[in-house]
């Protein structure tokens, strides 16, 4: 198992999704699409978009959050739970205060409105990138990228 995963949720920019896929392909982290998307993300619509990196990436792809949850609720039964770790605007505890494990997912929100809150409710830990004010948020992938960086040097991969 690769020591992390970033799922996007409801991801509705192609050019961010395609970014933070690069990412995870150059990091060795796995990917998460849960879906619904805002454009279609077939392996062959990412080769017609000309991701050149799908073959270096592991995607899953789930139809909902609760097809996600599922699959994370097999995982914690087969005695492998993956936490779930999410990137919000809306969370108080710095990213740089959590202490990542192997296996930890780290969730990003959907550009245009982040995550509803069941989601959040349903994260095990919820992480802010701390701003200069009056700053309302972050590139989706620039977030992530920032995440996946502090979390692979504690585990040191
Ligand atoms: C453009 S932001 C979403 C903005 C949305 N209006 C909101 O309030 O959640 C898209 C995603 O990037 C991530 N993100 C952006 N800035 C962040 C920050 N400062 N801290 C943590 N996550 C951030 C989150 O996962 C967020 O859901």
């Amino acid at each position: 198992m690769p020591p992390l995963m970033l799922a996007l949720y409801q991801p509705d920019i192609p050019q961010n999704a395609g970014t933070m896929l690069r990412a995870c392909a150059c990091l060795g982290v796995e990917a998460a699409i849960i879906g619904p998307a805002g454009f279609p993300v077939t392996d062959s619509a990412f080769r017609r978009a000309g991701m050149d990196y799908l073959d270096l990436v592991t995607i899953q792809r789930h139809a909902s959050f609760d097809a996600f949850e599922a699959w994370r609720a097999t995982r914690a039964a087969e005695g492998a739970p993956r936490r779930l770790v999410l990137l919000s605007t809306r969370a108080s505890t710095p990213y740089t205060d959590c202490v990542f494990q192997p296996g930890d997912i780290l969730l990003a929100g959907r550009e245009s409105a982040g995550v509803p809150d069941a989601v959040f409710a349903a994260a095990d830990m919820t992480l802010r990138i701390p701003m200069a004010p009056p700053a309302r948020s972050l590139n989706v992938a620039v977030a992530a990228a920032m995440v996946m960086g502090e979390a692979l040097r504690q585990l040191g991969t």
